[in-house]
């Protein structure tokens, strides 16, 4: 799939932006702060429905506006999908075909997008927050259900928290209510976990061969969930609500005593060894990122393998973080079937066709123009 044209209105820096770009690279140059990440960005928000740099979307309203929007058409096979997304101070409104989608739920899949940033480069050293968020954001994007079910555990997880810290404090002592929630959050972990289980067995699939071609052979990646509790892959969903309906009552006291739920899927994490030793605790820096380049690489096989179409790529800043071994690498993987975004502030160093073939953009001040 490709993205053929964007158009923005009081979205981050700009008033006004229209742009066509072609089935191919597209490099956004200029200088700091001129506004290259922010294209980037509002690419990635019309296809997920939210920023991968802010929970806030009033960041996305230019400063003293009321609404932002971005509008554009993604071509799938024969097909050209106008999709539409307002950002205003009461919330968000998303358009498929011209049609209001009712749940943004519904709405996140009609555009892939796999977004390779600096922040990602922190995927395997960075805190647990960080891996959560790169699957259920990968995750999301090819399932509806799973979408839904996150909001649905993260309402009931704020609730029973709010629950425990009132049992806490003795301003409840009926656990009733508490015991409910735990059965419904229950529900929701379990299917949660077994999804994830099965996305990172797929992931694990793709990422091991690509991680091997960029460590020339020397390195063998494999992924582990790190569950919060004593489930397993190997596990159906009857077990894992045993064992987790187990766990609650076990630890029900010292829930109270804490105020907050101290198992779920919130709290579990990845562990990423490469020859069979932590990366996160062993690794050299070098391994660590060619670990993240290869989930990333991974991302957009699985992505093709769920939906039978490539996502859009964003490198937001990334290649000139790459040696010119991962930078080749990673240039001819997606050379002549991935349409991606580059920004950086030169292309100076980097000497690959496929960046010699590219459109190039200029940004300067919030607005962009067409160089090549
Ligand atoms: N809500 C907003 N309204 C108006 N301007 C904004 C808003 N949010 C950010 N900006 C401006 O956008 C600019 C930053 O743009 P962006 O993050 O895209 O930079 P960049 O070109 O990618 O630079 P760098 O290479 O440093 O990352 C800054 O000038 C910032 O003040």
């Amino acid at each position: 799939m490709y993205i053929e044209n964007i158009s923005l209105r009081n979205y981050r820096n700009y008033t006004e932006l229209n742009l066509a770009f072609e089935n191919k690279v597209n490099v956004i140059l200029g200088e700091n702060a001129q506004g290259k990440t922010n294209v980037m960005e509002s690419i990635f928000v019309l296809a997920m429905a939210k920023s991968h740099r802010t929970s806030n979307d009033k960041e996305l309203i230019r400063w003293d506006e009321e609404y932002a929007k971005i509008e554009g058409r993604v071509r799938k096979r024969n097909t050209s999908i106008p999709l539409e997304l307002t950002i205003s101070k009461k919330g968000k409104k998303a358009k498929c075909n011209h049609i209001e989608q009712r749940k943004l739920s519904q709405y996140v899949g009609n555009m892939n997008v796999v977004m390779f940033a600096p922040e990602d480069l922190n995927l395997v050293k960075g805190s647990p927050i960080v891996r959560r968020r790169f699957i259920d954001m990968e995750i999301g994007q090819v399932s509806p259900v799973y979408l839904h079910d996150m909001s649905q555990y993260h309402k009931i997880l704020q609730q029973r928290n709010h629950y425990l810290k009132l049992l806490q404090t003795r301003k409840q002592t009926d656990t009733t209510m508490l015991d409910v929630l735990t059965d419904q959050f229950i529900q929701y972990a379990a299917k949660i976990v077994e999804r994830r289980y099965e996305f990172l067995s797929k992931l694990q699939q793709w990422a091991e061969p690509i991680h091997s071609g960029i460590s020339r052979n020397l390195e063998v990646l494999k992924i582990q969930y790190k569950p919060s509790l004593d489930v397993s892959e190997s596990m159906d969903l009857t077990k894992m609500i045993e064992v987790y309906t187990e766990k609650f009552d076990k630890i029900k006291t010292r829930e109270i005593e804490r105020g907050v739920t101290l198992v779920g899927p919130h709290r579990d994490d990845l562990v990423f060894f490469v020859n069979d030793r932590d990366v996160q605790t062993y690794g050299s820096q070098g391994q660590q990122r060619t670990t993240a380049l290869s989930l990333k690489l991974a991302e957009i096989e699985l992505i093709h393998e769920e939906i039978g179409e490539y996502p859009i790529l964003l490198l937001d800043d990334v290649l000139s973080e790459l040696d010119d071994f991962r930078q080749s690498h990673l240039l001819n993987t997606i050379q002549g079937k991935v349409q991606t975004f580059v920004t950086t502030p030169s292309v100076d160093g980097i000497d690959h066709q496929t960046l010699r073939e590219a459109s190039t953009f200029y940004v300067s001040q919030g607005s962009i123009k067409k160089v090549k």
